[in-house]
């Protein structure tokens, strides 16, 4: 079994699971581990606001659920297990947490609210490793989490009260057990159905695979000559547990950084001591060789490799090289990168795409990123290679560009639209239902482009009718990214200019990845006409991948290069736009995430008249 080999690397430790949860009992055993159940007596009532993420909250409670009962065993004869796991699975719909309903009606308010959509569950796990040492308890923290996306079907009442009655809801997250009658409700399930039930196993192995089996060494070193950065399968652990027996839980691993080489041959010094060499800098030459991954994923995205193999792979070499019109020797050496890279999987048969690049990667898909990567690489490539005179000179650098040639506007115009398009459709029902908009019967999308995120604002508000105010030149090609025979109902396009032209009537105005385009004194202009136009109890959502310290700084480092690199507008933080809101006449504003890079701001427009 592919799997035995990482299970096995825990055969020979004190392991403890700190959950009641007999969901997490058997999935663990079914995988073979050995373990101890210790439930854990942490009470779960962190404040959820506190928490950027839903999954940070899941995290933390399952961290804390771990170390209460590593604490206490230690405490209680002052020698803890080797590893104690711990685990929390919540459900969120619309930035709101579901946890255990605490009666029927409780459970009732759940299921309604999850009646028809799709939701996300997150489980959040910690591993903890304990050293005790004179007395001391020393812990490593491993954390992760997962996410699976489950859509209910549309059920009546009689039938989510007869399933309450069962009373298979009470000891479950939003209600209901999907492994049991609540598969019922259940219409499909994308990611990993375990996760659902309480334990992502499949991303527990691969967790186990940094930890106690990373890259030998000179796997390591010929993979960054080769610059291809590690993937983590579960091959490695099965090469590992053949030919290193004494594979064990390093150092490095344990403290995360997994990708770590272990120490080298050590050289004894001058006084006949050992001494430790200097830690690989793998992160460093990942860092180094990045921009070759990501110049390898744009040219595969070019050439379509990846719509070839959605279409007729797995494929070998030389006929993906036909298809692409382009040589063997390069096509088999990029395919081998994105074989590294995780974009691709080789077997006997061929190259074929991972579910990652069919979703995401090929041309044509409701999840489509192709259009997303082509601007990169043919626009941000290139801007981004003026980055030192950015630097140097500040964002004036890029405003003294010379203007672009007319007579490509149109397709760079086209070009834009699909990376917005594609991106946009990847993040719209999280911003959808960052908030409840049940409220507003009619919205307005300035700027709205090829009307991706109205569209997913009308399917989650059957009441909503939203116009989409764009550009003539933008408006005048948005069927073309419309599907194939779709009806847009309760959706119009108005063609116009936000800064000129008096805005369309609307309850709720969205400004979606606009702000940050323009300069203060423009967004000043925009938000007043906004908020002229906005009656009393309107609303104004304003979406943008704010600067904030919340978010990890490498997550909104690239936001904070945009800013550089672009002749106008800028980044600004949470702070900022809560207060530009606050300037133009909107009260009680609100901020929630939309998933791991946005943020989305919800104000209502003040009933008095100066803003
Ligand atoms: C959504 C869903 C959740 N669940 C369960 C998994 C978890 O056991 C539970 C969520 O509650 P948790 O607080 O994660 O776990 P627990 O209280 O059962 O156990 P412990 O805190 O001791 O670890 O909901 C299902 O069994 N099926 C499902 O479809």
């Amino acid at each position: 079994m592919v799997l035995s080999p990482v299970i096995g690397k825990l055969l020979h430790k004190r392991v403890v699971l700190a959950s009641a949860s007999p969901r997490r009992r058997e999935i663990l055993s079914q995988a073979g581990l050995r373990f101890e159940v210790v439930p854990s007596r942490f009470k779960e009532k962190l404040d959820k606001a506190a928490f950027p993420t839903p999954y940070a909250y899941a995290i933390e409670t399952a961290k804390q659920k771990a170390l209460e009962v590593a604490s206490r065993m230690h405490q209680k004869d002052l020698r803890a297990p080797d590893v104690v796991i711990g685990a929390d699975t919540i459900v969120t719909i619309g930035g709101l947490i579901l946890e255990k309903p605490a009666d029927k009606q409780d459970a009732y308010r759940m299921l309604s609210r999850l009646n028809g959509k799709e939701h996300s569950v997150f489980t959040g796990v910690a591993i903890i490793h304990c050293c005790s040492e004179d007395g001391q308890l020393d812990m490593d923290v491993c954390e992760f989490h997962e996410e699976t996306m489950v859509k209910f079907s549309e059920l009546s009442e009689d039938l989510l009260w007869e399933y309450i009655d069962s009373g298979e809801p009470m000891d479950k997250a939003g209600g209901y057990g999907i492994q049991a009658l609540g598969g019922m409700l259940v219409e499909c399930v994308r990611g990993d159905f375990l996760n659902v039930v309480g334990f992502p196993l499949n991303h527990f192995c691969k967790k186990l695979v940094e930890l106690y089996c990373p890259p030998r060494r000179e796997d390591v070193q010929r993979v960054k000559h080769e610059s291809i950065p590690a993937v983590d399968t579960f091959e490695i652990a099965s090469d590992a547990a053949q030919g290193d027996e004494g594979c064990g839980p390093s150092r490095a691993g344990v403290d995360g950084h997994s990708g770590q080489a272990p120490a080298g041959p050590q050289g004894p010094d001058t006084n006949g001591l050992v001494e430790n060499p200097p830690p690989f800098p793998s992160d460093l030459l990942d860092l180094i060789d990045g921009f070759k991954a990501s110049k390898a994923l744009f040219t595969a995205c070019k050439l379509k490799v990846f719509d070839v193999l959605k279409e007729e792979g797995p494929l070998k070499a030389v006929d993906v090289a036909r298809k692409i019109n382009a040589s063997v020797c390069g096509t088999g050496r990029l395919l081998d990168v994105c074989v590294a890279l995780g974009l691709l999987e080789k077997t006997d048969t061929g190259y074929g795409n991972t579910r990652l690049a069919s979703r995401h990667l090929a041309s044509e898909g409701a999840c489509s990123l192709h259009g997303f990567v082509a601007y990169h690489d043919e626009h941000a490539w290139t801007v981004f290679t003026d980055l030192e005179s950015a630097v140097r000179q500040g964002p004036q650098a890029a405003a003294g560009r010379p203007e672009e040639d007319p007579s490509q506007s149109r397709d760079r115009r086209l070009r834009f639209m699909r990376a917005m398009h594609g991106l946009t459709q990847l993040t719209a029902r999280q911003v959808a239902t960052a908030f409840d908009l049940s409220r507003f019967t009619s919205a307005c999308d300035l700027g709205g482009c090829t009307g991706a995120l109205a569209r997913e604002l009308a399917r989650e508000y059957p009441r909503l009718k939203v116009t989409v105010f764009d550009l003539p030149e933008v408006i005048e090609h948005v069927s073309s990214f419309h599907p194939e025979g779709w009806q847009p109902e309760r959706l119009h396009f108005v063609p116009g200019d936000f800064f000129k032209d008096d805005l369309p009537d609307a309850q709720l105005y969205v400004l979606s990845r606009i702000l940050h385009d323009w300069a203060d004194d423009r967004v000043h202009e925009l938000l007043s006409r906004v908020s002229r136009s906005c009656k009393p109890g309107g609303g104004l959502l304003v979406v943008e991948t704010a600067l904030d310290e919340r978010r990890a700084a490498r997550a909104s480092l690239p936001a904070a290069l945009n800013a550089l690199v672009r002749a106008q507008g800028r980044e600004r933080s949470l702070a900022e736009y809560r207060s530009l809101l606050g300037q133009h006449g909107f009260r009680d504003v609100q901020v929630a995430q939309a998933g791991d890079r946005l943020d989305v701001v919800l104000g209502t427009r003040a009933s008095s008249s100066a803003p």
